[in-house]
């Protein structure tokens, strides 16, 4: 397995992997940025553009360093070509198992043998992404935390077939992106961080679905009894409720019982459009902080 990392490769430029793809490029590695179309990838670089302004605006990052990152980033739409040339793979696609099983399918044809293939799913087992792959040993969870320019905590997550040699190439990756990880060590469903906010999330947006508080006073217990940085409701409105939605589903049906059974005005939210800060509404009306996303 290839330590000599300097080509990364992101699969899909939404909220996660458009924020991915600023840490690689600050971290100094070249990176390149794949989605479907033009207009999806124009909006990943606006993200990325945006919060490389808000960096240096809060000293954060110098300008110089924000310059080279931002000439770091290229884009395409053609992932056959890009993951030729390869030296690692992070997908940040939509959180579907037949998306990202059908992705590491082609991954596994196209990318060379030694070149380790990370998933940043926030809740699918590693080893179900893998099984179209070849070498399922060089497929890696991780998990970063959003928004990935702020946050410093990646969770990394052994499949069953998982190397050594992959997890060192992860650990020198993330060390040079100045991310600090924690380990999950069996390939369960919703990992360390999901099991833990996923049953929060889920109570508080329950709270609110039976009308016994507003989104205001729950987010205000966990920040000021609990000392969260953000409320449960506001972090699942820049999470995205879709993919919200979609993560608590599936941890429910794997796991049973109710601590992660979505209540139902998540499916309604969806259903208004009403994604969360992305789209300009979710829980609160205007984006719950001045997190850009
Ligand atoms: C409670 C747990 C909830 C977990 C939810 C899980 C729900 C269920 C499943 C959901 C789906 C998947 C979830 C996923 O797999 C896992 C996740 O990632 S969950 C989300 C995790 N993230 C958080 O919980 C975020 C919590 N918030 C914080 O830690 C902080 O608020 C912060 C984001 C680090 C910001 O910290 P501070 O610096 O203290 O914040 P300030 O408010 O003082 O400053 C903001 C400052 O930052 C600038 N800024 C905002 N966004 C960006 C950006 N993207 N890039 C750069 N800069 C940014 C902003 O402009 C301000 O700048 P200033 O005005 O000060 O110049
Ligand atoms: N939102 C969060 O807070 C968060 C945090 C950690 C992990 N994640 C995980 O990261 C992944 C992405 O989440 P997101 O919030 O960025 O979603 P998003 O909806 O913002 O972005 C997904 C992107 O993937 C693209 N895409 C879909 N299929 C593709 C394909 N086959 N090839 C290339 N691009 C494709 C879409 O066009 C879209 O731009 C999911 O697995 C999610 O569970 C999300």
């Amino acid at each position: 397995m290839s330590a000599e990392i300097r080509e990364v490769l992101v699969v899909g430029a939404g909220l996660m992997g458009s924020g991915i793809a600023q840490v690689a490029a600050q971290g100094g590695f070249q990176v390149t940025l794949v989605d479907t179309g033009e207009e999806v990838l124009a909006r990943g670089l606006a993200r990325i553009e945006d919060s490389l302004t808000r960096l240096v605006r809060s000293g954060r990052l110098g300008e110089v360093a924000a310059a080279d990152a931002r000439a770091r980033i290229g884009t395409t739409t053609d992932l056959v070509e890009a993951a030729r040339g390869a030296d690692l793979v992070i997908e940040a696609i939509v959180e579907d198992l037949d998306a990202k099983q059908a992705l590491f399918a082609k991954l596994g044809d196209s990318c060379r043998p030694d070149v380790v293939l990370a998933t940043n799913t926030s809740q699918f087992q590693i080893s179900r992404i893998a099984e179209p792959c070849e070498r399922p040993e060089r497929v890696i969870g991780v998990h970063f935390s959003n928004p990935p320019p702020l946050m410093t905590l990646v969770e990394v997550i052994l499949g069953d077939h998982t190397s050594e040699a992959a997890l060192e190439v992860t650990r020198e990756f993330l060390a040079a992106c100045d991310r600090e990880i924690v380990l999950c060590r069996k390939d369960v469903p919703g990992f360390i961080s999901n099991r833990l906010s996923t049953a929060l999330c889920m109570e508080a947006a329950r709270l609110v679905d039976e009308g016994i508080a507003t989104p205001e006073d729950v987010d205000k217990v966990a920040r000021l009894m609990y000392g969260h940085k953000m409320g449960p409701i506001a972090t699942l409105d820049l999470a995205g409720l879709d993919t919200a939605l979609r993560v608590s589903t599936a941890l429910s049906e794997h796991y049973g019982g109710d601590r992660f059974t979505p209540p139902p005005i998540l499916a309604q939210l969806v259903e208004q459009s009403r994604y969360g800060n992305k789209s300009g509404a979710g829980f609160y009306e205007n984006g719950s902080s001045q997190l850009a996303v």
